[in-house]
């Protein structure tokens, strides 16, 4: 929902009044469970074949009272039930059985915490504000680099890795990168490009270090 909208929106203070719109008379459905009647009888709705369709009957069900409407008159007989196939009410004297809770756990991924001052916002702001990220010194940045020179650039001071045959000096990015230093030391002086990929493909590297570029790698040369 658009959270932007005037105060004045008269749609936006309509849509507040919840309530109003709220069908009367149903049951606090916060005790109940829903449970496939496919699989178990004994419910209210067990055999609802004898159920007059039209008429809502009053159901008292341990200390519950609710109204049941048999939705399904609605259709005909013959067709298969979708609201009561296997849709049924129960009291909360059978809330112990609980829905079995279908889907896996997501695999939990261990985040490295950034320091104050190393986010990505802050690295896009380096990246506009630092006039020579690449330690270029005046050199062109499309010059054709051999793997043996990038190689050789593996000092604290200037750290190079290939990526997607593109030379970067990564030296500046190191204390930004969301997933360590340490791993992106395993980049250093190498093409990391099946390293990436295997952690964090959809990147878009090409942007984020496009200050430190300082070359072409010597074998993408088409
Ligand atoms: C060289 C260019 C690289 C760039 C620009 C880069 C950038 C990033 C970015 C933006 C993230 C956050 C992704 C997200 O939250 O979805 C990230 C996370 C990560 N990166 Fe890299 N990365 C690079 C190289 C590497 C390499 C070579 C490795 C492995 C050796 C690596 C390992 C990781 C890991 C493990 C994470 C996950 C951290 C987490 O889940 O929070 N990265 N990287």
């Amino acid at each position: 929902m658009d959270e932007t909208k005037n105060s004045d929106d008269f749609t936006f203070w309509q849509v507040g009044d919840e309530k109003k719109n709220e069908p009367k008379g149903l049951p606090d459905v916060s005790s109940m469970s829903i449970e496939d009647k496919n699989k178990s009888s004994g419910t209210i709705w067990g055999d609802n074949s004898n159920i007059n369709a039209d008429v809502a009957k009053q159901e008292k069900v341990g200390s519950l009272t609710f109204k049941v409407i048999d939705a399904s008159s609605q259709r005909k007989s013959t067709e298969p039930s979708k609201q009561t196939a296997g849709v049924d009410v129960e009291s909360s004297n059978n809330a112990s059985q609980k829905p079995k809770s279908v889907g896996k756990k997501p695999v939990s991924r261990a985040k490295v915490p950034y320091q104050i001052g190393y986010s990505h916002m802050d690295w896009l702001k380096v990246t506009r504000t630092h006039p020579d990220l690449a330690g270029l010194k005046g050199q062109s940045n499309k010059r054709v680099i051999s793997l043996s020179e990038v190689k050789q650039h593996q000092s604290e001071d200037s750290m190079w890795t290939v990526l997607k045959g593109r030379v970067y000096n990564i030296t500046p990015y190191m204390k930004f990168h969301p997933g360590g230093v340490d791993m992106l030391m395993k980049a250093v002086g190498k093409d990391c490009t099946a390293l990436f990929n295997k952690y964090h493909a959809w990147v878009n590297a090409e942007f984020m270090l496009e200050k430190c570029l300082v070359g072409i790698l010597e074998e993408s040369r088409q």
